[in-house]
């Protein structure tokens, strides 16, 4: 497939008898990596920034001038078969050294480029999906295996659901207690699978999947979300936690209940800085309700705060909130609907986090529960336990100003005149050290004296300084010490976590941490297209190039017991939300196996497969939907002090390479740690002249602080 240009008066023998026409400056460059070991520590089109092509003798040269060159692959279409699979090689494959090199992978040689890439890991194989569950099936764990295949009747496309159901039902049945009907594991399995596919507003209907009504019901079976609610168990400590609640809890606790016994009609709000023990609180409420045999919903507005209750779920998918919500959605919930009979049924709602949400998906919950049940009260009569910390972040307000920021929250609302309002002072988290609470709440609340503009000072014993880059790893080792004795202790790196405020400084310090952490690196390559993209505008290298903190990276290199953090709401049911944090338990080509380690189903397993995932519009400015196939995870030994909110890390590092930048970010990340002895925090411009310490700057919007009671 070589060009050669010749003019017409050349004879073509002579032509194809000159050597330097069968030299291009691919069949070079092969030729340069054998014989050059610099030549081997560049891709090709990163070739020319470091070697200059001789036209005359065709032939790469080292370049000498410090001129800034960029290189570029001429693009090839997919529809032009072994040459683009070529060029997907060229972009993965450093010191290529010929045609038959760069076909070989793990010392095998394949017969074309496309099988080359397929075992690089480069393309997407035909068979994705069946390949996935039965590397699943390997490891036997059932429960496991119908979450996976929900996320993939969910997330993935199948075409063919029928033959996957036929291939892989026998293994997701077989944990359920034996019985003599043999059709009676089937339909347990089908109630299953509607459970979860439910949380998704979906129903297996919707799937070429076998009718629930097909497999006869010979003995009582477990349906509906009300028999659901009401088979969540109540741990034990939730209920000896009763007993623990301090005095500002046991009142909010007592007046709740009593509500519930007297059966009146009440709205609460619970506000509390962040490790005054809200969690705490509401799972006491939850035990002791549904100990009574009643129902209690517990939800909250992110998907992670959720799953710190049991049977939490998210309020958009609990209450069937449109997205985006108006000043006049409504929830899409009939009244002879599962979701309304379950509502009917409730005795309490609670919702954390309220204070993230917009206040018009709150307020769509409340006109929807009015005209439910004809009832004009607030909720339409039912005990609702709103709750959050307006000192933590708001609700996102796609590219919206301050005012709009502040006009989103409950304060903001008529339901607002409802509210009985409890407050939480005593912080839990932090209590063994008073100086470092009493810091905070000054902090959170604004009151921390400034310095100079808005920035504060931080206490000496947190600060490292910052002496340069070299610091950077002073903080890594000061909240991963003895990283190498100690990677594979769940509890260590259970307990420990950098946070810093964009996503770029995470990937930065996830790849350093992940050096330091024991094992051998592997690496996911995703496998990108453009939405709608027929003609091929956007090459390869640019959307592979393309990272933003909603999607995994193309490049995702882990090692086995590494900490990773689930990137989408898989199965809020069953504990994997966008925000749960994961362990590696093992890897195959398509699969991996992981082990919960946040919220109320920490221990669980999991399996991930690859899934197909869009940047959003919010996420990122690009004129077209990236479409990245790659495993929903990213690293977590860092993470975005956004996604850190509501999880308690005793060992915590703060990076601030920046100063924060929104609405209660330096107090989230300050709060996610008990005490100064176990924070380290590095600044990199936290001097000010005339000043001695180390300062940041603390953003506090006072107007949503002083909610009217
Ligand atoms: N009464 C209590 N007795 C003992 N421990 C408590 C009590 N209340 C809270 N805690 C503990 O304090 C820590 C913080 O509590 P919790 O997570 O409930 O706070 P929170 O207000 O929900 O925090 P955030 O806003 O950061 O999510 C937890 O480890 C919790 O177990």
């Amino acid at each position: 497939m070589h060009e050669v240009i010749f003019s017409e008066q050349q004879s073509i023998p002579d032509l194809l008898t000159d050597q330097t026409n069968s030299r291009t400056m691919l069949t070079e460059f092969f030729e340069m990596n054998k014989v050059d070991p610099n030549a081997n520590l560049y891709f090709y089109h990163e070739f020319p920034e470091h070697y200059t092509w001789d036209e005359k003798n065709n032939h790469w040269r080292q370049r000498k001038g410090h001129y800034k060159v960029i290189g570029r692959l001429t693009s090839v279409s997919p529809y032009e078969g072994e040459r683009f699979y070529v060029r997907v090689l060229l972009l993965h494959r450093k010191g290529p050294t010929s045609f038959d090199d760069l076909k070989t992978v793990h010392s095998v040689r394949y017969n074309t480029f496309k099988e080359a890439a397929e075992h690089m890991g480069l393309l997407q194989k035909d068979n994705l999906i069946q390949q996935t569950l039965r590397e699943a099936c390997l490891i036997r764990m059932p429960a496991a295996l119908r979450q996976l295949f929900v996320i993939i009747l969910i997330y993935c496309n199948p075409v063919e659901v029928r033959t996957l159901w036929n291939e892989f039902h026998p293994y997701m049945l077989e944990d359920y207690p034996s019985t003599s009907s043999l059709t009676m594991p089937v339909r347990l399995l089908l109630n299953d699978l509607e459970l979860s596919l439910n949380d998704f507003h979906q129903t297996i209907s919707n799937f070429d999947l076998p009718a629930i009504s097909d497999f006869p019901n010979e003995e009582p079976v477990v349906s509906h979300f009300v028999v659901d609610e009401r088979s969540i168990p109540v741990p034990p400590e939730d209920l000896e936690a009763i007993e623990k609640l301090n005095n500002e809890q046991k009142h909010a606790f007592d007046m709740i209940m009593d509500a519930v016994h007297h059966k009146t009609s009440s709205v609460f709000f619970i506000d509390g800085p962040a490790g005054t023990g809200k969690t705490f609180l509401y799972r006491s409420l939850l035990a002791a309700i549904r100990h009574e045999g009643h129902i209690a919903l517990a939800t909250a507005t992110s998907g992670i705060a959720s799953i710190m209750m049991p049977g939490g779920r998210t309020a958009h998918s609990r209450f069937k909130i449109p997205i985006p919500t108006l000043p006049t959605s409504t929830c899409r919930i009939s009244k002879q609907s599962d979701e309304g009979i379950l509502l009917h049924e409730t005795t309490l709602i609670i919702w954390d986090e309220a204070t993230m949400a917009h206040r018009y998906t709150i307020e769509a919950l409340d006109k929807t529960l009015r005209d439910l049940f004809h009832n004009d009260q607030p909720f339409g009569g039912k005990i609702v336990v709103l709750g959050g910390d307006f000192r933590q972040v708001l609700p996102v307000v796609p590219r919206g100003t301050r005012s709009q920021a502040i006009d989103a929250c409950i304060t903001y609302s008529s339901l607002w005149d409802h509210v009985k309002l409890f407050h939480l002072t005593q912080n839990m988290r932090a209590r063994t050290d008073s100086l470092y609470s009493d810091m905070l709440m000054r902090i959170g609340n604004g009151s921390e004296p400034y310095v100079v503009d808005d920035l504060i000072r931080m206490p000496d014993e947190i600060v490292i300084p910052w002496e340069g880059e070299q610091s950077i790893l002073q903080l890594i080792n000061a909240v991963f010490p003895k990283m190498s004795d100690n990677a594979y202790d769940r509890n260590y790196i259970m307990e420990r976590a950098i946070i810093t405020p964009k996503n770029n400084y995470v990937d930065q310090l996830n790849h350093q941490v992940l050096q330091l952490f024991p094992g051998n690196e592997i690496i996911f390559h995703s496998f990108d297209s453009a939405e709608n993209d027929p003609r091929n505008l956007y090459q390869l290298e640019l959307l592979n190039s393309i990272s933003t903190s909603q999607l995994p990276p193309h490049k995702l290199t882990v090692k086995i017991g590494c900490p990773m953090i689930v990137l989408r709401n898989l199965d809020p049911k069953n504990g994997v939300c966008n925000g749960t944090r994961v362990l590696l338990r093992g890897i195959y080509q398509n699969v991996m196996h992981a082990e919960i380690i946040t919220g109320s189903f920490s221990g669980r397993p999991v399996f991930l497969p690859r899934i197909p995932l869009k940047t959003g519009q919010q996420d990122i400015k690009i004129p077209f939907v990236l479409i990245r196939n790659q495993f929903p995870v990213r690293l977590s030994f860092a993470l975005t002090i956004n996604k850190s909110q509501g999880q308690t890390i005793p060992n915590v590092g703060i990076y601030l390479p920046s100063h924060v930048f929104s609405h209660g970010q330096l107090y989230v990340a300050l709060s996610r740690g008990i005490s100064r002895h176990n924070t380290k925090i590095l600044i990199k411009n936290g001097s000010v002249n005339g000043f001695s310490g180390v300062h940041t700057r603390n953003v506090v919007f006072h107007e949503v602080l002083q909610p009217h009671e």
